[in-house]
């Protein structure tokens, strides 16, 4: 396929939620990057339907253009079929941008051709694009690089870029996801806000979890399991481009391989310190479940309540702290990953929700938490609001709000949790007054569905904060709410008033995004 005339054209190549400035040195191919050099692996998505929707989900981009387009389909089906690219995936993303490079005639004609299907790449081998400017001395400093094994590992992609730079490509990243995603005119998408900064820009992830790669069958024989490391055995991150481990030093011992391949690693306050926890039981017992190791140093008991320990049991309990709010939960469960920013992050949203100069008979006193998972937003916003109410697909999750309130003593008649389908909570507060009610959403990965967003618009709450980590999706039912809520001409309908990017994963490409939609007369 032939690029366009100019000589040196620039395009932004986005690779998941990242992009990358960069110029085309040779005739580009079709092709797509893997997600492979993405090392977030304590990233918990924490969604319980996701593995089984996103296969159901699964259609391809080509699919979906095929479909606008009046051409014989017969030559390319099959090998369509069996390039699939999952919406909204880092893979759709790079397509919709090598289309806007390109142009939808050009791909629609390539496409059409099958020269893509001629190449003499496969599926998933990077596309062959060169990175000049991200890698040029302009935007990059070594010097910044802290870890050892950056270009190694795939993790941390940001770390020879300024702070300020990594900020900035992050805000543009939300640029492009509203301008491909959202399927909005522009002149319904405000300027995007400033990245919001992390307090902690390095060792701020409170939830590690290093692979190790399974005991070949072949060695098991010869492995004595002595407390010994076999020299074969690596753990750490995946290394970048591949999905081989890579072997990243550590300070404590590890002992007696068995199998398995993950280990977890997580911060906590000391959790004995709080009344009725699970006995903080630090180290995998043999029985677990993951039966890795038998013995792992980690940090000791501490009597210390503010010094952070590191749990390593999915069945403890671990404690953090948001501002004033604590929370329990399961080493294993979902929580959001960089405690530093998490009081920020929150007051934003109560900002958001409460903005300053509101006239009192105005103001918002009821609030939704959709996709609550264990209450972080219910229960640190609970005290600027009358009532408060929850919802989570996760029956544990729930059970962990309800033991959250308890132990930050919100009473049950302000703050209720319920599992369930999301779009099930509107039933529920019916006796909520629309005019002064929020509804936060918070889904996982995937976003929201069809049916959450017709329950959401019907409903008709005031303000609605969409927070995400997938800008891609959260664009895509932004464009949603605000079209359906516009088709149903209602009398009112939502408008996007603000976007902003958290950079809760700071040296990473990804960004965590919230999008404020409010309910004004058409
Ligand atoms: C990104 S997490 C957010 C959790 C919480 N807001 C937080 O910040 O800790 C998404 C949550 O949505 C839940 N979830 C997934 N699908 C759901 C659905 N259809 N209805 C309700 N909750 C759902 C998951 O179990 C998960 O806890």
């Amino acid at each position: 396929m032939d690029p366009p005339a100019t000589s040196q054209p620039q395009v932004r190549l986005q690779m998941d939620d990242h992009e990358e400035v960069q110029h085309i040195d040779k005739k580009p191919r079709l092709g797509f990057a893997t997600e492979e050099n993405d090392a977030i692996h304590e990233y918990d998505d924490h969604d319980p339907e996701s593995s089984k929707e996103a296969m159901e989900g699964l259609t391809s981009v080509f699919d979906q253009s095929r479909s606008k387009r009046s051409r014989p389909q017969k030559k390319l089906t099959k090998k369509m079929k069996s390039m699939v690219i999952e919406p909204y995936s880092a893979q759709d993303v790079i397509f919709r941008d090598v289309v806007s490079l390109l142009g939808q005639e050009a791909v629609d004609k390539a496409i059409q051709e099958g020269k893509d299907w001629e190449s003499p790449f496969q599926f998933r081998e990077e596309v062959e694009l060169t990175a000049s400017i991200l890698s040029s001395t302009e935007m990059r400093d070594d010097s910044l690089i802290r870890c050892k094994y950056f270009g190694q590992c795939a993790g941390c992609q940001y770390q020879m870029l300024p702070y300020q730079t990594q900020l900035g490509l992050k805000q543009e990243v939300l640029v492009k996801a509203y301008q491909n995603f959202s399927d909005l005119p522009q002149e319904l998408i405000p300027a995007i806000s400033p990245t919001m900064s992390s307090p902690l820009q390095y060792g701020y992830r409170t939830k590690l979890t290093p692979h190790f790669d399974r005991l070949p069958k072949a060695k098991m024989a010869d492995t004595v399991l002595d407390g010994s490391r076999p020299d074969w055995f690596k753990i750490g991150f995946n290394g970048s481009g591949t999905r081989t481990v890579i072997d990243i030093e550590r300070r404590r011992r590890l002992y007696t391989y068995k199998q398995g391949v993950s280990l977890l690693l997580r911060e906590s306050l000391p959790t004995g310190t709080r009344p009725h926890s699970h006995s903080p039981s630090f180290g995998l017992r043999p029985s677990s479940p993951m039966g890795t190791f038998t013995r792992l140093e980690v940090a000791e008991t501490t009597s210390d309540p503010e010094k952070k320990v590191c749990v390593t049991d999915q069945r403890a309990t671990v404690l953090e702290r948001v501002g004033d709010t604590v929370f329990e939960y399961p080493a294993s469960a979902f929580f959001q990953n960089n405690n530093s920013i998490l009081v920020p992050f929150t007051s934003y949203i109560r900002d958001m929700i409460l903005p300053e100069g509101t006239p009192p008979q105005s103001k918002v006193t009821h609030l939704v938490d959709a996709y609550c998972g264990n209450g972080l937003f219910a229960l640190t916003l609970a005290s600027s609001f009358q009532r408060v109410a929850g919802i989570e697909l996760d029956v544990s999750a729930i059970q962990w709000a309800n033991r959250n309130a308890q132990v930050n003593k919100v009473s049950e008649d302000k703050v209720s949790f319920i599992a369930g389908h999301a779009a099930n909570i509107f039933e529920t507060v019916q006796d909520f007054p629309r005019d002064k009610t929020a509804v936060i959403i918070d889904p996982p990965r995937k976003g929201s569905d069809e049916r959450f967003i017709e329950q959401l618009i019907l409903f008709g709450s005031q303000t609605v904060v969409y927070v995400s980590c997938n800008v891609h999706t959260q664009a895509r039912d932004i464009g949603m709410i605000i079209k359906q809520s516009e088709d149903l001409k209602r009398g009112n309908k939502y408008v996007l008033d603000s976007v902003r990017g958290f950079d809760l994963f700071p040296q990473t490409a990804h960004v965590e995004s919230i999008a404020v939609l409010r309910l004004v007369p058409s």
